[in-house]
């Protein structure tokens, strides 16, 4: 089996799981945060850093890598992980959500996605055989299935006529699938923000057997409380045996509320692109290094974080190097910002061993929420 889930405890306080993935690239501990390396890299970071940060799988994706360099390239370099030199857990989402917030001239139908490329504008077309051809090649240890996750706000018969369009693509996929004992192919439920279409999708790919499942359809811009009310209804549906995956969400309150809300494992590339832009998440809530009021700090970003930046470097220095354009300045905010998040999963972990995770939930809030600089 390519990937199983071991349920190691729930949390008497809140219901939140508390696993184990265990993967052809070794086992990691549930619920995780998994970065963002959409192009076969995380952003500015090295396997070596993301390993000393903690990650364990991280994410990349089937759109892009299909566009440049080609999953053919990927493939004769013997796969993602030899490739890019990480032997730890990757994800491939399958492409079609990209397609949507990426490419032009898009047009959907039974059959696939013809659209025009975000880099060279040439045409080209994507189905559920494709995707899962391409993620074949590329050997993920997690694949994910061709599905269409329909914008925010969308009139119930879209959405109920895309989701069975996204079943019915999700049979297609494991048919067309060539390394189901490698590479474990996940359902994603689509529905909208209608409960009684969720349901359906949830019971039309649970039916099919899925290894694992995402949640997928959320964190297009819909209200955090109608997220987290589509996800309270969502995740009892799907088995307590599998893994589920809450797929581009990444912003703290996000993250414990889905792990209360049975939720595994998360992506986003919230983390990374903002520290691109010099914001930070520390322990007294986010700090813009770039702002004015920081140029003779010399303190570091989080006097309460251990990571490699907090231990060597000062605001101040920072600041200096965000506002030179200097490439090492993005390196130490996206380090940061991986090891809070990654240290934040710990604590989660650690409440819910403890049987209290709401009361982890209050405290955490009431620091970072309470005190944004
Ligand atoms: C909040 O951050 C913004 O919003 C995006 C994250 N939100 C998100 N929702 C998703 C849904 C799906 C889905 O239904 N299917 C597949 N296959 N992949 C998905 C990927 C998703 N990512 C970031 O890109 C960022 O721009
Ligand atoms: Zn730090």
């Amino acid at each position: 089996m390519a990937v199983r889930y071991e349920l190691i405890k729930v949390c008497k306080q809140s219901g939140a799981r508390l696993g184990r993935l265990h993967t052809p690239h070794g086992t990691f501990e549930t619920p995780m945060f998994m970065p963002v390396g959409t192009q076969a890299t995380v952003k500015t970071m090295s396997p070596e850093e993301l390993k000393e940060i903690g990650s364990g799988v991280i994410l990349a994706n089937t759109y892009h890598l299909y566009l440049r360099p080609g999953h053919e390239v990927v493939r004769e370099a013997g796969g993602l992980h030899r490739f890019m030199n990480w032997n730890r857990g990757i994800l491939t989402d399958s492409g079609g959500f990209q397609v949507f917030s990426l490419s032009t001239l898009r047009k959907i139908t039974e059959e696939g996605v013809s659209f025009r490329s975000h880099i060279s504008g040439e045409p080209l077309f994507l189905s559920p055989e494709k995707s899962i051809e391409v993620q074949n090649a590329l050997g993920a240890d997690i694949i994910m299935a061709f599905d269409e996750c329909p914008p925010f706000p969308a009139e119930r018969e879209y959405v109920r006529a895309s989701l069975e369009r996204t079943t019915r693509w999700a049979e297609r996929c494991l048919r067309a699938h060539r390394r189901p004992e490698d590479q474990a192919l996940f359902g994603i439920v689509q529905g909208g923000m209608y409960r009684d279409l969720r349901e359906q999708s949830a019971a039309q790919l649970v039916a099919m057997d899925f290894p694992g499942y995402a949640v997928g359809g959320l964190s297009v811009g819909e209200p955090k409380e109608l997220m987290y009310e589509i996800l309270s209804h969502t995740t009892p549906l799907l088995p307590a045996g599998k893994p589920r995956y809450l797929m581009g969400v990444g912003s703290p309150d996000a993250l414990i509320e889905g792990v209360i809300r049975g939720i595994d494992m998360f992506d986003c590339v919230l983390p990374t692109r903002i520290a691109r832009n010099g914001t930070t998440m520390t322990s007294q809530g986010r700090l813009v290094v770039r702002n004015a009021r920081y140029a003779r700090d010399f303190s570091p970003l989080d006097p309460e974080c251990d990571c490699y930046t907090c231990r060597h470097y000062t605001r101040a220095y920072i600041r200096h190097l965000i506002k030179a354009d200097e490439t090492f300045g993005l390196r130490l905010t996206t380090y940061h910002n991986l090891y809070f998040l990654t240290r934040l999963m710990e604590r989660v972990r650690e409440a819910i061993r403890e049987d209290r995770l709401l009361d982890f939930r209050d405290q955490f809030f009431a620091k970072y929420y309470g005190g944004d600089q």
